[in-house]
């Protein structure tokens, strides 16, 4: 049978004769045997790492000096009894010192590719993380050669072969040894087992016998190689408890290295954490299952007033009262018992019920590896200053500032709510809107200041409201407008009208009680205009509609309550529906002038008053008491008053041109808006020299309402004026707040008695009384009196019996247009 045996240099233990036979005491031994077997051994020479790849590919038998691993025995297969014993050592290259495992950190170690001595160094390096540089050779010879000639320092090897080429390659041998093997023949998995079985036989009854040719040979190799230490089996037991020691030792050390630097680490990452947490703006904290605490940081302890380390252990009934601590304790309930992130806002009082805080907390459950909950972390915020800025413009943007009261936002928000709710439900009781606005206020501000006036309006808030049922909203809208929200009156509209009539009423008699202001007393009356809730009605139409029934409660001689009706709505709208004409008017050339014409007694037709029509394209031609209210508040009296002035002034120079007219002067009505505008002296001089006017002839009609504001600069308008000519007239004389204070600054040229004292001076001694005491003051005051609206002879008479000597009124003329005023006049 032959045999092809792979052979390599592995001194003593194989090497190839010089023939290339195999030799060395494994081949020597195969020698032995196959010659017993007579198998022809064919020689394969080989480097290791070849070898064992011949072996596996089949291409040869028979591999000898193979270490016996499990992982080698997956692909190879071995006899039982180890042909030698051995095991690998580290030999060091000269200078180099190695007396541990530990040591071969940042070394050049060397081995065998393939070798099991590779495999053990990969092994420990995995296992250990140590630091070394594994480089490989294909031979034995290649590895020692290679250290000693400095490429690396140190070598691993089998301890066969290191002892017998030390003093070769001039290397030292280490005292760490490691990985005692057995070594065998072997052959590719499930072949050549003939072979194994023999060379088992062989060997078995060989070792048995110290004169066998196993012997023989080991006696004739050993002239080579070291004499074991120790007997093989109690040396290789020797040899694997050293490795064990060594490993042990190892693992130990290294273990150790890895706690230290795990503890130095975990130190380290301790203590910045604890600086982090230490100087963060929260409060933070671990409890344990039953509320004690197990950490907390510096922040906690500064709240509580003690070292962090007088808190742990301890619950929260040691710093908050009972009312905190039950819902601290529902809480964490929540986190332990249920396992909830929890997110929510805290409101803790200390213990002694001194210190409230408000705090925003985040609290999560703590698990350990298998899930289950075993302590709470809690993050906790101080948000108290943030809630009370949150409470300020809260404050700010829904209460009114000086009354503290509900304002306009606000209201209109619950207004919302309660007629969302009101036309939802159809079985709701019913709801209604107060508006309470409070008679001549304006005046009494002026009068009293500012100050007085607020003082007055937070007395009138404190006396509303606390004659107001909780669920009823009390609001200031501004100025000295409140209004009340009243919810819930009742289910039928007639009661819940009543109800809201018995409320307005007390309103309005509460408020009649004198307020006392710096001791004094004030009476005060107030209007309310009551809107109820009604289907399809939003909020904005209610504040509209009770604003609206407040107005007409004023004009209805104020004091007293009005429901919203639908005629006030009308009213609204036909006053709209004017506005909007009166902008086309003046367009479309709808105005027209009549003239009345103005007698003096002596002279007969000295001037007229030009009254403004309108020619309305619908209504036919409307009186100014139609139009002109709703001019003013709209703010068209402006441009409509300035185009009466321009045409009074044109017709002014027209008349100066006839002879029979050259004297006439033309009064003209100037409305509020007119006098307190400022460029009203502008506009009067514009309309004087644009039209070539003579300003003597005009008079400016104004009336004492208008004086109310601002005297100072209407006297200066005055003054501008009356320096060009122009005269002014006091209309409606006696029916307004005429003071003789201010009758003495203004410039004025004539009283015009008003028509309403006329009517009645010939059946009331009072009117009579008063028409002569106006005649006395014109007289005294030096200024020309005209009386207006005489129908009658008999009045005439009268009024030139009493001394008036000018006159106005249907029983000289009605007013007319220009062409019917000249022809009669
Ligand atoms: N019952 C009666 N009434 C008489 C008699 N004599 C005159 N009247 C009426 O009395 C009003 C006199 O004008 P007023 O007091 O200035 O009152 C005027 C004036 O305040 C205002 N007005 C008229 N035209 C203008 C204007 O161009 N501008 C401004 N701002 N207001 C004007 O409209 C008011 C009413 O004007 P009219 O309706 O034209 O009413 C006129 C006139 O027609 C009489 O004997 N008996």
């Amino acid at each position: 049978r032959q045999v092809v045996v792979g052979v390599y240099q592995n001194a003593p233990k194989i090497v190839a004769a010089a023939d290339g036979s195999p030799s060395g005491i494994l081949g020597e031994l195969l020698l032995q045997i196959a010659a017993e077997q007579q198998w022809q051994l064919k020689a394969v020479q080989c480097d290791w790492a070849y070898c064992l790849q011949l072996l596996q590919s089949g291409e040869i038998d028979l591999l000898p000096d193979v270490a016996y691993s499990e992982q080698r025995a997956q692909q190879l297969d071995f006899h039982q009894t180890p042909a030698l014993y051995s095991w690998s050592q580290f030999f060091t290259a000269p200078g180099v010192q190695l007396s541990s495992l530990q040591q071969l950190a940042g070394k050049r170690l060397l081995v065998l590719q393939d070798s099991i001595q590779q495999h053990y160094v990969q092994k420990l390096v995995a296992e250990t993380g140590l630091q070394l540089q594994l480089l490989t050779a294909r031979s034995m010879p290649e590895a020692f050669a290679l250290v000693a000639a400095g490429q690396a320092d140190v070598v691993a090897a089998n301890h066969y072969f290191g002892l017998a080429q030390l003093n070769r390659y001039q290397l030292n041998p280490s005292p760490v040894t490691f990985q005692p093997s057995r070594l065998f023949y072997a052959t590719k998995k499930g072949s050549n087992q003939d072979l194994l079985a023999v060379i088992e036989t062989r060997l078995a009854q060989w070792q048995a016998n110290v004169s066998s040719p196993y012997y023989q040979i080991l006696q004739r190799w050993g002239s080579d190689v070291p004499k074991p230490r120790l007997p093989d089996n109690i040396g290789w037991l020797l040899a694997a408890l050293s490795s064990l020691l060594l490993l042990s030792t190892l693992a130990v050390w290294w273990f150790k290295r890895q706690v230290s630097e795990k503890t130095r680490h975990l130190q380290v990452s301790e203590a910045r954490l604890s600086t982090i947490l230490n100087s963060v703006d929260a409060h933070i904290y671990i409890k344990d299952l039953k509320g004690r605490y197990e950490y907390v940081n510096l922040k906690v302890a500064q709240l509580f007033g003690c070292a962090p380390t007088e808190v742990i252990g301890r619950r929260d009934d040691a710093f908050f009262d009972n009312a905190t601590v039950a819902n601290l304790r529902q809480n964490d309930e929540k986190v332990l018992q249920a396992g909830e992130r929890l997110v929510s806002e805290e409101d803790n009082v200390s213990r002694d019920g001194k210190r409230r805080r408000v705090y925003l907390s985040v609290k999560l459950p703590l698990r350990d590896e298998r899930g289950n909950i075993y302590a709470l972390c809690g993050i906790s915020t101080d948000i108290t200053e943030h809630k009370q800025q949150q409470q300020a413009i809260h404050q700010l943007a829904f209460y009114d500032a000086l009354t503290g009261l509900p304002n306009r936002r606000m209201l209109l928000d619950r207004l919302q709510q309660a007629v969302g709710k009101h036309q939802r439900q159809s079985d709701a009781t019913q709801g209604a809107l107060l508006f309470i606005d409070l008679d001549h206020f304006k005046d009494l501000n002026d009068s009293l200041g500012h100050a007085m006036g607020d003082e007055l309006l937070q007395q009138v808030a404190q006396r509303l409201q606390s004659h107001l049922r909780k669920v009823d909203t009390l609001a200031r809208l501004g100025g000295d407008e409140f209004v009340v929200l009243l919810t819930d009156l009742h289910p039928d509209l007639e009661l819940a009208s009543q109800k809201a009539n018995l409320i307005g009423e007390k309103i309005v008699q509460l408020l009649s009680e004198p307020f006392i202001l710096q001791e004094r007393p004030y009476s005060l009356s107030a209007s309310v205009g009551v809107a109820m809730f009604s289907d399809g009605c939003n909020s904005d139409e209610l504040l509209q509609r009770a604003d609206l029934a407040m107005y007409d409660a004023k004009e209805r001689g104020r004091s007293g309550v009005r429901f919203f009706n639908q005629q006030m709505q009308a009213d609204v709208s036909a006053r709209a529906q004017l506005a909007a004409g009166l902008r086309q008017a003046l367009l479309q050339q709808q105005f027209v002038l009549h003239f009345q014409p103005q007698i003096e007694h002596s002279a007969g037709v000295v001037g007229a008053e030009v009254l403004i029509r309108w020619q309305h394209p619908q209504r036919g031609l409307l009186a100014p008491g139609e139009f002109i209210a709703v001019a003013e508040s709209s703010g068209q009296i402006l441009a409509i008053g300035n185009w009466v002035l321009q045409q009074s002034c044109y017709q002014l120079a027209e008349w100066a041109r006839q002879l029979h007219s050259a004297h006439w002067y033309l009064a003209v009505n100037i409305s509020a808006r007119q006098l307190h505008s400022a460029s009203f002296v502008q506009d009067v001089r514009k309309a004087i020299s644009d039209s070539g006017a003579t300003p003597t002839r005009l008079v400016l009609e104004i009336t004492e309402s208008q004086l109310l504001q601002d005297i100072d600069s209407v006297i200066d308008k005055m003054l501008q004026l009356t320096r060009l000519g122009v005269r002014f007239s006091l209309d409606d004389f006696g029916t307004g707040y005429s003071s003789l204070s201010y009758l003495k600054r203004l410039p004025l040229a004539q009283l015009k008695i008003d028509r309403s004292f006329v009517r009645d001076v010939l059946t009331d001694p009072n009117d009579e009384v008063i028409i002569k005491t106006m005649l006395a003051l014109g007289q005294s005051l030096e200024l020309s009196v005209i009386a207006e609206g005489v129908e009658t002879q008999a009045q005439h008479q009268k009024l030139l019996q009493l001394g008036c000597q000018q006159f106005q009124g249907y029983h000289f003329g009605k007013p007319a247009p220009l062409t019917d005023f000249e022809a009669a006049h």
